[in-house]
């Protein structure tokens, strides 16, 4: 079987890439690989694994060679080892998919330094796509070279990868500048309840944005002449809103000023990819923000996103709840600042290296080193804020480190209507979590982690606790279904085994 094995599937994989009408280069660098490798493939002369036929398989779009990677993933967990050495913080989701839909206002070409390889960006990539956006890995697949064409095809438009996102919401913004009529799917997501567009449409109806929603689609449509003639105050002060308000403002010939703006990471990152296209935005990193438009973009421009304080705060409590010494390289530390404080408080031992830039040169990083800690339990509640706040998406890593500190520890998450709830599973591996009401939890320590075998709740960050508790839980545990966890994260199985943990991944074919 061997060798008539591997021709077999060489020539499925050709067929299907010349159906797509790609040459070999054209996959070798979609793949990150070379020609000549791609050519030993289809002729059967190389052992291929499933996980590069499963690549090939997303790159090309194919049924026939995506069986195998189409059944979901789940992790076997082999817990309660220390994790140890060093491990670098990847760049964020959050930048990355705001950046991705803020190519769309720029002609010219944009190269993305070091783009998070997860499901989200994926899916804004195939969005991008499917409407003429010609998107393809460079530099050994790190990079990201995105080029939009003359004319979108929205008629085309992918409506079931736009369905999975939340992030695709931030295309009407650069698009009310493009179309006068389009449309777009509800906005999707992790499922954390009920979450508003209203204060996106609010504030794009200053730039004459009328949105219908009829049958899971919004209906756009743009009266060019109106303009804001006057700050636009945001109803929330939410991270995509202010980059859909931003979006918008970089293509409007005049100066918009938008009050009640987030300052958060994100929003920060796509301030200072703005400026690259030649839009000038005062106030960055406070919440009120005044845009320079600029009516016509056609720049080629290459932008360096900076790390996830979200996967840096992951690592941490990765880190805790383990017992282990570790370094976290390239911590985005300014959005770190009050979840270390608090964490001090309760006992946390690290040190951290000077600081420097992260590759947008504005970012401030350092390197944490984190040593086992003997925690107690915080005297005040921990609670999210928008930014300067403790970070809103960090909150669910509180309970699992709260579960190893002595005493209780009261979680109050305000802002999403489940996300407390999935906290509760941590109890079924052993610790003590009480649900008070939808939006708080009680959590009494020191836990006995044991191991269980369970569905990862739908929604990314709980999902990620649940994989800790995991690994700090003496013997084999399995996770399935982990989709919502690679949406946010890259290859994190891959990388936690770099450390230390025995994660094993499998799926069902
Ligand atoms: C792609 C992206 O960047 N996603 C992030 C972004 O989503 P995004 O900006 O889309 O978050 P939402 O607009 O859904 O806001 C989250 C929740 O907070 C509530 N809210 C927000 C601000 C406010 O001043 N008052 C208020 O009540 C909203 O009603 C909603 O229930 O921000 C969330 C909150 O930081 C993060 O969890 C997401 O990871
Ligand atoms: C809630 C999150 O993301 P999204 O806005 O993509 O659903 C998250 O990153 O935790």
């Amino acid at each position: 079987m061997g060798d008539d094995y591997l021709v077999r599937i060489g020539r499925l994989i050709r067929d299907a890439r010349q159906h797509r009408g790609w040459t070999q280069t054209h996959l070798a660098e979609a793949l990150g690989t070379s020609q000549s490798a791609v050519n030993r493939i289809e002729r059967g002369n190389q052992n291929i694994s499933l996980e590069m036929i499963a690549r090939i398989g997303e790159a090309l779009d194919s049924e026939i060679v995506s069986l195998g990677y189409s059944g979901p993933m789940h992790l076997r967990v082999v817990g309660g080892r220390r994790l140890s050495g060093s491990i670098d913080v990847k760049t964020s989701k959050n930048a990355c998919v705001a950046l991705l839909c803020a190519t769309l206002l720029n002609s010219g070409r944009t190269t993305l330094r070091r783009v998070a390889r997860i499901e989200e960006v994926y899916r804004i990539l195939e969005v991008l796509g499917s409407i003429g956006v010609r998107a393809r890995w460079v530099n050994g697949g790190g990079d990201l070279e995105i080029v939009p064409p003359a004319r979108l095809d929205l008629d085309s438009m992918d409506m079931e990868a736009a369905r999975r996102t939340r992030s695709v919401i931030m295309f009407l913004g650069p698009l009310l500048h493009r179309e006068e009529r389009f449309r777009i799917p509800y906005a999707g997501g992790c499922d954390l309840g009920t979450r508003t567009v209203q204060p996106h449409l609010t504030a794009l109806r200053h730039f004459g944005l009328e949105i219908t929603a009829t049958d899971g689609v919004y209906h756009a449509e743009v009266e060019s002449e109106v303009r804001p003639g006057r700050p636009i105050v945001l109803t929330e002060r939410g991270d995509t809103v202010t980059e859909n308000a931003l979006l918008a403002a970089a293509r409007h010939d005049g100066v918009t000023v938008i009050r009640n703006a987030s300052s958060n990471y994100m929003v920060q990152d796509l301030c200072f990819f703005l400026e690259q296209l030649g839009v000038r935005v005062e106030g960055v990193g406070t919440t009120t923000l005044t845009v320079h438009g600029v009516p016509h973009i056609d720049r080629d421009v290459d932008y360096a996103p900076s790390e996830d304080p979200v996967e840096a705060m992951s690592l941490l409590a990765a880190a805790l709840v383990t017992e282990s010494e570790l370094t976290i390289r390239r911590v985005p530390v300014e959005f770190l600042e009050i979840e270390l404080a608090v964490l001090e408080e309760m006992g946390l031992d690290h040190e951290r290296s000077p600081e420097y830039p992260a590759d947008n040169g504005r970012t401030r990083l350092t390197d944490l080193t984190v040593y086992p800690s003997k925690l107690k339990a915080p005297i005040d509640k921990i609670h999210p804020m928008p930014f300067p706040g403790l970070n809103i998406d960090n909150v669910p890593f509180f309970a699992a480190i709260a579960a190893t500190a002595q005493g209780s520890t009261l979680i109050h998450d305000w802002v999403y209507d489940n996300r407390a709830i999935y906290l509760t599973d941590l109890t079924r591996l052993g610790a003590d979590v009480k649900l008070l009401d939808p939006h708080r939890v009680l959590v009494e320590g020191p836990v006995r982690w044991r191991a269980g075998e369970m569905m990862c709740p739908p929604a990314l960050r709980p999902a990620v606790v649940i994989l800790l508790a995991m690994m700090a839980a003496d013997g084999t545990s399995v996770l399935r279904n982990v989709y919502v966890i690679n949406r946010g994260y890259e290859e994190l199985a891959e990388r936690l085994n770099s450390i230390g943990a025995q994660i094993e991944i499998f799926r069902d074919i």
